[in-house]
């Protein structure tokens, strides 16, 4: 797993500032087709706005992103939704399902975005969740599950539409060890069988320890894990 690949995501001399907080400082990443690289660093390190950079969400002051050789930061706002919704998928913390969808509703809801009918959607959507071993909850709401059924949920809904990158924000951040165990080690296989990337923060090295490759963030800073003492 930790053979080098070509870099599907690099971004470079990342700055980003919210106010006169500078976020970021230079940061700095790649990321290789199938790759599971964990971010790491104290809260308010800048981890998360990395993340949010890296996926398009939020755009960086300067520095540059490629992804697959395009200009991530240069492209409208049309393109970068249009790329979230065709080759990423996200794993937040919690409250990303709609609450008022069912379980099978919620993973088949980015295909039907892409324009697929509801039966293929719904036909997909059942794989997935038995793949995370949650198809007995495929009727039930968000609300009506476990934290941990709800992230394996979401596991799928992020994998559903065959993404090449995963984001994934502390994504056992609200579970118990067990379970947040559970959701890492769903995800990291799911993704590694899919051949995605998945750009993961966290703050336990429980967590990163699924990652094939760590960074660290300090202050804004990438650093790679081995380099840090
Ligand atoms: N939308 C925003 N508006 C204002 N300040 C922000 C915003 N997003 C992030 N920040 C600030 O930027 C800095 C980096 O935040 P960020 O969320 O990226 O850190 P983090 O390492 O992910 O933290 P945590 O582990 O606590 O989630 C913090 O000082 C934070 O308060």
């Amino acid at each position: 797993m930790t053979t080098p690949r070509t870099p599907l995501l690099v971004g470079d001399g990342l700055r980003k500032s919210f106010g006169r907080t500078q976020a970021l400082d230079g940061a700095g990443l790649s990321v290789s087709t199938g790759e599971v690289l964990a971010i790491m660093g104290a809260s308010g390190s800048g981890k998360s706005t990395l993340l949010h950079c890296l996926a398009g969400i939020v755009r960086p002051d300067s520095g540059t992103i490629s992804y697959g050789g395009a200009d991530l930061v240069g492209m409208d706002d049309k393109g970068r939704s249009a790329l979230r919704r065709n080759e990423f998928g996200f794993v937040f913390q919690f409250g990303q399902l709609v609450p008022e969808l069912s379980c099978l509703e919620n993973v088949a809801l980015p295909l039907r975005l892409t324009g697929a009918k509801r039966k293929p959607a719904e036909a997909e959507a059942t794989e997935w969740l038995a793949r995370l071993e949650v198809d007995g909850l495929a009727k039930r709401r968000p609300g009506d599950v476990s934290g941990g059924q709800a992230q394996r949920v979401a596991v799928a809904r992020a994998l559903v539409t065959g993404p090449k990158v995963v984001f994934a924000d502390e994504p056992t951040g609200a579970l118990d060890s067990l379970s947040g165990e559970k959701v890492m080690r769903m995800l990291t296989e799911a993704a590694r069988e899919a051949h995605a990337a998945v750009v993961l923060v966290t703050h336990e090295p429980r967590v990163a320890a699924y990652a094939d490759r760590e960074i660290v963030v300090r202050d804004g800073r990438t650093v790679d894990r081995e380099l840090v003492a």
